[in-house]
Order: C-alpha cells, then structure tokens, then sequence
C-alpha cells in the first residue's frame, strides 16, 4: 500500500492542499480508505483517534464535488457529527482543503448547528449558499429536512463520523427520520474509533456491500499515547488532579468531568487558584451553543501558560487541539468507548501525550481488567501528593449559593453513578459516601432515595459544626428571602408548638374534669349508697320502733287501756 499523496487519483489542487498543509504521507487510514471511496464503494472505517478518518472522507467528497452537476436548492453530500463541536471542527477542514480550489466558490459548504441560527435563518442561508455539502448535527438537519425546502434526491454521499454514537439510542428519532429520507442510490461512509461496537445498529443506514477498513492498533490506542491509572478516594480526587496539573509539564489539559453541573461547579472553585499559572475553560452541554464554540475556540488559540479545558462527554470525540498533551478522567465515563474516545483528544497523529484515570478505591479497580479484556494497556501510577484539605468547603461556606450548587452537583452525580453501563463494577452501594461528600466539599448529606435505602450506615452530617441559620447567601435578594422564610418557618414552628401544648393542656384539664366527673359519680353513688343503706337503718329503725310500739299498744289494748286513736295501724297493715 503506497502511502504516497501524489499515487492517489485526485485532482492537483487537492494534492496540492495536503501538501502545503504540510503532511507528507498519508496515514494507513487514509491510504486504505481514500481510494475505496474513490471508486464509489460504501465503507466501514474503523481507526483509532487521531489517525486522520477527517481527511479520508473530505478528500473523496470534494474530489466527487468537482465532478457533478450541481442543482439549486439540492444538497449532494451530508456529513453527520453528534456534537456542534465536531460539526464546526469538519467544516474548518474542508474550508481549508478549499482555500487551495483553484475555481473559487465552485465548491460550496454549509454548517448547520441547532442553537445557533433559527431554522428561518438555516434556511435562508441555503438559499443564498447554495451549498453542495451540508455539515450538521441530526438534530437541526432533521427539522430543515422536515421543512421540505432541502431537497435531497441529488445526494451523492453521506458520512456519519462517530458513525456508532449517531446511532446509538441518543440519535434514534432524528437519525430514523433524517436515513428514512435520503435516496437509496448513494455511497454511504461510516467512520469511528469503536465503531464495532455498534454492528447491530449499522443496517439502519441503508449501507449496501460495504467495504470494512479496519486500522488496528496495538493496545488499541495509538503508540504515542501513554494511559495510566491511579487510585484515589473521591476525597482526594481534587488534590491530585491539582497535584498533576500543577507538577506536569503540558501545553493543553483537558479535564473530564462526569455531569455538566460539575464542570460548572469546579470551574467556579478552580477558577479562583489565580496565583498559579493554570488557565481554566469550562465546556459542556448545558451552555448556550455560541458560548461552547467560543471557548472551544479560545483554548484552542491560547498559547502561553497551561490551559485546561474542564469537559464531559460533549468533547469526548473527534475534538482535535493539536498541543493537548494531558487528559485527566475524574471518573471513568458510562459509556464504556468514550474511555477510549477521551484518551484519544492526546497523542494524536504521532504526537505524545498522557492521558491518566482515576479510580474509586474498592470495586473500581475491576475496572482495569475490564480494559485488559478490551487490549486496552493502562499502568499503574502511585503518585504522592498533598492530601492536605484543598479548600472548596472553606470556598463554599463564604456562600450558602454554592453549597446548594455542591448539593444538586452531588445528587447529579449519584444518578450518572447509578447509569453506568457496566453496573457490575460501578454500583452506588459500593460508593463511600462520607469521602464522596466531601469531595463535592458537602457538609451535611441531600437526601435522596438512592442515599435513604443505605441511611441507617451514613451519617447525616458530614460537618455538623455549621450554624445552618447563620449559613448566609452573598446575593442580597437570596439572602432576604432566605431570612423571610427561616421566619416564616420559625412561626410555623412556634405556632406548632403553641397548638400542641394547648392541645395538651386542654386535654390534660378535660381528663382531670373526666376524673372529677367519675370521682363526683362514685362520691354520689357511694353518697347513695349510704343514704340508701341509711334510709333502710331508718326504715328497719323505725320498723323496728313500730313494732315495739305496735306490740306495747296490743299489750295495752289487752288490758284495756288503749287509747283507740293512738293506733297507726293495725297488725294486718304491717
Ligand atoms: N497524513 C497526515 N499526516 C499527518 N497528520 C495528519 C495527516 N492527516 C491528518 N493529520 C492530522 O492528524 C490529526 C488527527 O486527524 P483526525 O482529526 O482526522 O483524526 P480522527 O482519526 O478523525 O480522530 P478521532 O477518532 O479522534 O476523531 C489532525 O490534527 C490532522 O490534521
């Protein structure tokens, strides 16, 4: 296999495009996929990072290009990415292959990105563009497919980079639509790094009688790349990231991160280490599109210092910054390829580079045999470092805004942690919590299902010196509203009280009046009783006392000295 630019059968001004862009030979991928996609052949290119997939197909589109027939308001090439990153960075190569299009503007590209420009503006652009090749995300090409005004039955090729991630689960609704609506007859292009992985998935393009590239690599990561792991407790986990960004020697670091909330809350912590020569930038997918492009773009052109791009999966794969020498993973990602992806942003054709994970103490070392299953080579580092406290908490209690940032950053993470795809190893009831906590500088722990089925073994304070009502907001507004509530709550409280101890009272003085009812009840019956019991003694008494008299009067009566009107009765009444 030549490696040779000037052996391929493409157009001078293409050659003289790669060549003045200063690469001399070919790389294996290139050399092996270039000239198959020539001949009108679909592929499946499976390379490692940073092996050049961009030029295997931006050569063979743009050669295409020269040749066709263009119709207005017809797209004849699309070029598919997952992220508005990759998308810009594709386009960025082909406007620098065009630079060198002798026929300026015969060739024409639009990059489409949702987040950017309304579909009303999309579509505008179209139409004055005019543009033969489309570079986009499934998203916002979807909806201007939907809208009908791009008409697609010239398409010649359609490449999907990151070809597995398109069509994972993530995609499925765009991607059905967007595949459902391009012609049959074209010549279909997947590349990626792990693009095995998703075998199952690839008939969905429509590919018919592929041709599989396959460019293995030795461990599975290019020979210039280093990868390293060291285990750590989560508490430490930001002394040694600091530790290695600040003993290392590097141009560009980029940081992963698991959730975007934390990139946003540790930038804000790191952002304040002013006295050492670190530069931090903060990416993910919760910022606005243009924010993302534009720091994407400042650390890229940033030359002096270290600069360190904090990021998650959004910049896992195609990104390609070519001084990044460091990756840092904080955490190993859910999805088991973007480990690769990750590492793959360094030692990028040729160039050297680190790319160094770190491991929960425990469970996750299984981790490394899982990779050692995968030919992935990773060593052990053991790296001593400053396990001194590192100050976030300290940072986070000059403001109760980010301890409640440090909170919702935390429960965040707990739920990534309960996604992972590789749940026999990655389990939430293996998490140390405590150390957990205070790596996101909590001090006492949310409470949240997933930490309440385990609560009877976490304590709920990781930190109870804190004054929780004295824990003041900085911003003014927060911290009124703050005080209005914790009033409000204490007169809910105190009201609460009061209710109960009359409660209480009322029913301690309803039972004393119960008792006095009763007692006065038994005192009436006893009263009765005895008056009763009284009543017959008088009665019997006074039986008794008629009797005698009755009997002293018949005595009397028989002897004849009775005084008839004396008699109250007679023998027979009784
Ligand atoms: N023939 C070549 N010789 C030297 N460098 C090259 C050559 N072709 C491309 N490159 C450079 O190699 C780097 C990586 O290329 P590219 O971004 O296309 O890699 P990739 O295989 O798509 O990686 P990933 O899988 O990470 O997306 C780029 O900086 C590119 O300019």
């Amino acid at each position: 296999m030549s490696l040779d630019w000037s052996d391929l059968q493409v157009s001078k001004w293409l050659k003289d495009a790669i060549s003045s862009m200063g690469f001399e030979k070919m790389t294996t991928v290139q050399a092996s996929a270039i000239p198959i996609f020539l001949q009108n052949k679909d592929v499946i290119v499976e390379a490692v990072t940073g092996s050049g997939k961009t030029l295997s197909f931006v050569i063979p589109i743009l050669e295409k290009m020269n040749k066709i027939q263009h119709q207005k308001g017809h797209v004849n090439a699309i070029v598919l990415a997952p992220t508005r990153e990759l998308s810009m960075q594709i386009e960025k190569v082909f406007q620098k292959v065009l630079d060198y299009n002798p026929n300026e503007n015969s060739i024409r590209t639009q990059l489409i990105l949702g987040g950017v420009k309304s579909i009303e503006e999309d579509l505008e652009a179209f139409k004055r563009l005019n543009p033969h090749i489309i570079i986009s995300t499934p998203g916002r090409l979807h909806e201007l497919i939907k809208a009908k005004k791009i008409k697609t039955n010239d398409l010649e090729i359609l490449i999907l980079d990151e070809a597995d991630r398109l069509l994972d689960l993530g995609f499925s609704k765009e991607m059905d639509f967007i595949l459902g609506s391009l012609p049959k007859q074209k010549r279909t292009g997947l590349f990626s790094a792990t693009i095995s992985t998703a075998f199952e998935t690839l008939h969905k393009t429509g590919i018919r009688n592929p041709i599989k590239i396959k460019v293995n690599a030795k461990n599975n990561k290019p020979k210039s790349l280093q990868m390293y792991y060291q285990v750590v407790k989560p508490e430490h986990k930001l002394n040694l990231m600091f530790h290695i960004l600040n003993t290392y020697h590097f141009q560009k670091a980029m940081v992963y991160f698991p959730t975007c909330a934390s990139v946003d809350y540790y930038y804000q912590f790191f952002k304040t280490f002013k006295e050492y020569d670190l530069k931090f930038f903060s990416l993910h997918g919760k910022l606005k599109t243009p924010a993302r492009l534009k720091t994407l773009k400042n650390f890229d052109e940033t030359k002096s210092g270290k600069s360190i791009l904090m990021t998650t999966d959004v910049a896992a794969r195609g990104i390609d910054i070519d001084d990044v020498d460091l990756i840092i993973q904080l955490d190993p990602p859910t999805d088991p390829d973007s480990f690769l992806h990750r590492c793959g942003r360094t030692g990028r054709a040729g160039r050297f580079g680190e790319a160094i994970t770190f491991l929960n103490e425990g469970r996750e070392e299984d981790y490394i045999n899982f990779l050692e299953v995968k030919d992935v080579e990773i060593n052990e580092l053991n790296l001593s470092f400053d396990e001194t406290d590192i100050g976030l908490r300290k940072f986070n209690l000059a403001d109760r805004a980010r301890h409640d940032k440090a909170v919702r950053t935390f429960v965040s993470f707990i739920r990534y942690y309960s996604k992972h795809s590789i749940n026999s190893i990655f389990r939430v009831k293996d998490i140390d919590f405590i150390s957990l906590g205070k790596f996101y500088g909590l001090t006492r722990m949310p409470s949240m299902p997933e930490i309440k089925q385990l609560s009877n073994k976490i304590p709920e304070f990781i930190d109870d010196s804190i004054n929780w009502d004295n824990f003041k907001y900085l911003n003014e507004e927060k911290e009124k509203s703050r005080l209005d509530e914790l009033a409000k709550e204490k007169l809910k409280v105190e009201r609460k009280e009061q209710r109960k101890k009359k409660e209480e009272n009322s029913a301690w003085s309803k039972k004393v009046m119960k008792k006095q009812v009763r007692n006065e009840k038994n005192i009436n019956k006893r009263d009765l009783d005895l008056v009763m019991k009284d009543d017959n003694d008088k009665d019997n008494q006074e039986r008794e006392l008629d009797w005698k008299d009755l009997i002293t009067q018949e005595k009397k009566k028989r002897k004849g000295n009775v005084n008839n009107q004396d008699v109250i009765g007679t023998f027979d009444d009784l």
